[in-house]
């Protein structure tokens, strides 16, 4: 990790696993990390909801739009929280993941993945996003 405190891009999906982005960014944030969100896909649910309201409360910042370039993300974070798809992903990949799983594809900062790699069995991106890390829930 090259800042301090280091930066981490968690980014966060439609389901449970998103949920546990949301959960994990705020307990980097206690830890004293300087966690961002982007969580492009949000379900109108109560526990969604209220994850949300507790990372805004911790004033850990939305991003608006994903970083278009790999490069920009290389230079802006230590690292990436894949919380995208986990267990319940099937079939092809709709967007905007797709263009999201193909950026992360190409950055080289440490990606951790929680419980599986993202589109793992996709035919678009291949085995999925490649983590250095899988953290299982
Ligand atoms: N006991 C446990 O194992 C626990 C696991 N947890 C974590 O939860 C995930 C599983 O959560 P789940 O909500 O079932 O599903 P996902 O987060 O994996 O994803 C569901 C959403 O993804 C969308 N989806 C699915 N396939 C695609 C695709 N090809 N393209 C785009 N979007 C896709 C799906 O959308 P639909 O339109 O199909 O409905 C869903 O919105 C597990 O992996 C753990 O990380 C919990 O923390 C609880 C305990």
């Amino acid at each position: 990790m090259s800042r301090s405190p280091a930066t981490v891009l968690v980014i966060c999906g439609p389901g449970n696993n998103g949920g546990d982005g949301l959960v994990c960014a705020r307990h980097l944030k206690l830890f004293g990390y300087q966690p961002t969100i982007y969580y492009p896909k949000r379900p109108n649910k109560p526990l969604f909801n209220a994850l949300v309201t507790q990372c805004q409360k911790m004033d850990i910042p939305f991003l608006g739009e994903m970083p278009p370039e790999p490069m920009l993300i290389d230079e802006l974070y230590d690292l990436v929280v894949d919380a995208i798809f986990g267990f319940s992903f099937k079939g092809d990949v709709r967007e905007p993941f797709r263009t999201i799983l193909s950026i992360l594809n190409g950055v080289t900062v440490p990606i951790a993945s929680i419980d599986i790699p993202s589109g793992s069995g996709s035919k678009e991106v291949g085995s999925g996003v490649l983590p250095c890390l899988e953290v299982g829930t």
